[in-house]
């Protein structure tokens, strides 16, 4: 049996993505045993899903209303959080492991502004070898905890001209690069009691969390350096070509990254409201040039991410304390 993360699932069976084995050798057949495909709907069972949110649940004792995945170099959004209860990945069973400098592998439930919250420190990426039904299921095991609204943010270059490094773009809507090459998180069949076999993506981003952290930005004084924006998330993990950032801009991205999108469409597939945000870490380049600037590097990116990380902690705060108030 193959015992890689990438092929294995929840009880260890084979899920059958393609795998080498130890000898390089191609599965189809490891050590005598047939590698049977498996759609991605099916990696992770509602039952397994549920058994995960018990765990966080009894071991936390909370039910958390809102959900933070925190993007590359933004860990410290986890760290505002009050009495914490801190499930690292290797101990949740049936996680997967974190793999990427920047993101701890850590789930962080506790208090925020009132509000009680969980968040991943550290979230996982196609390009680690997981699935995106993998990538996603983190989704799923905050929506049986009880999560409302998801919070994603994520580390970006900056495809559009006028945003500079160390701003913030809102996400109002998404390019799935993805998607256009045939692969999603809700592949195979559907369990309606996660959502519907076809859910419409029109109306991701709440608009009205959008509009309150523009006024938020402009309370802290930041506002010339908040967007709202396009985002795309290709595979990774190489960095684009100057291209395919060209086709990105032609297609209407404003940022590009490698990760969120999956979660989205998983969180709304389960009818949860999404507030979503890019900081932009690096300015894409969609010009040849022989400049060594042009070249996007993930240390610049954690670099960059640190010096912004207070007012992304600010900004999220802020707009959780608004979230907690309006149900209080
Ligand atoms: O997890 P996010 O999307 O914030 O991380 C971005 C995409 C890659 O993982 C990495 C590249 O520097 O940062
Ligand atoms: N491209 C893709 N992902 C990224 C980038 C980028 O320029 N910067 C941070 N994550």
């Amino acid at each position: 049996m193959c015992s890689r993360d990438c092929c294995s699932g929840p009880g260890g069976s084979n899920r059958g993505n393609t795998c080498t084995d130890k000898k390089g050798g191609k599965a189809g057949s490891l050590n005598g045993e047939k590698i049977i495909p498996t759609p991605q709907s099916l990696l992770y069972p509602y039952e397994v899903i549920e058994e995960i949110a018990d765990f966080i649940v009894k071991g936390s004792g909370m039910r958390p209303k809102i959900g933070i995945i925190c993007g590359s170099g933004l860990g410290s959004l986890a760290d505002i959080i009050q009495d914490p209860k801190i499930f690292e990945y290797e101990k949740i069973p049936n996680f997967p492991v974190s793999t990427v400098e920047g993101h701890a592998g850590r789930l962080v439930v506790g208090t925020l502004e009132g509000a009680t919250v969980m968040a991943m420190q550290g979230r996982f990426h196609f390009y680690e070898g997981y699935p995106l039904a993998k990538c996603s299921m983190p989704v799923r095991v905050m929506k049986l905890c009880g999560v409302e609204y998801l919070f994603a943010t994520n580390a970006a270059g900056g495809i559009n001209p006028r945003f500079a490094v160390g701003d913030i773009m809102l996400m109002h809507d998404h390019v799935n690069m993805l998607g256009f090459a045939g692969n999603s998180p809700l592949q195979g069949p559907n369990d309606p009691r996660f959502g519907p076999r076809f859910p419409a993506l029109v109306n991701s981003y709440n608009k009205d969390l959008i509009n309150k952290a523009i006024e938020i930005g402009k309370a802290m004084g930041i506002e010339s350096n908040i967007h709202v924006g396009v985002y795309s998330c290709l595979g990774g993990p190489n960095y684009e070509t100057i291209a395919e950032l060209k086709a990105l801009r032609m297609m209407g991205v404003d940022a590009v990254g490698m990760s969120t999108v999956h979660e989205v469409i998983t969180a709304r597939h389960c009818d949860m409201k999404v507030f979503a945000f890019s900081l932009i870490t690096n300015k894409c380049a969609t010009e040849y040039s022989d400049k060594k600037d042009d070249e996007a590097n993930h240390e610049e990116v954690m670099a960059v991410a640190k010096t912004r990380q207070k007012a992304c902690c600010e900004l999220v705060a802020r707009l959780i304390r608004e979230i907690h108030l309006a149900s209080a």
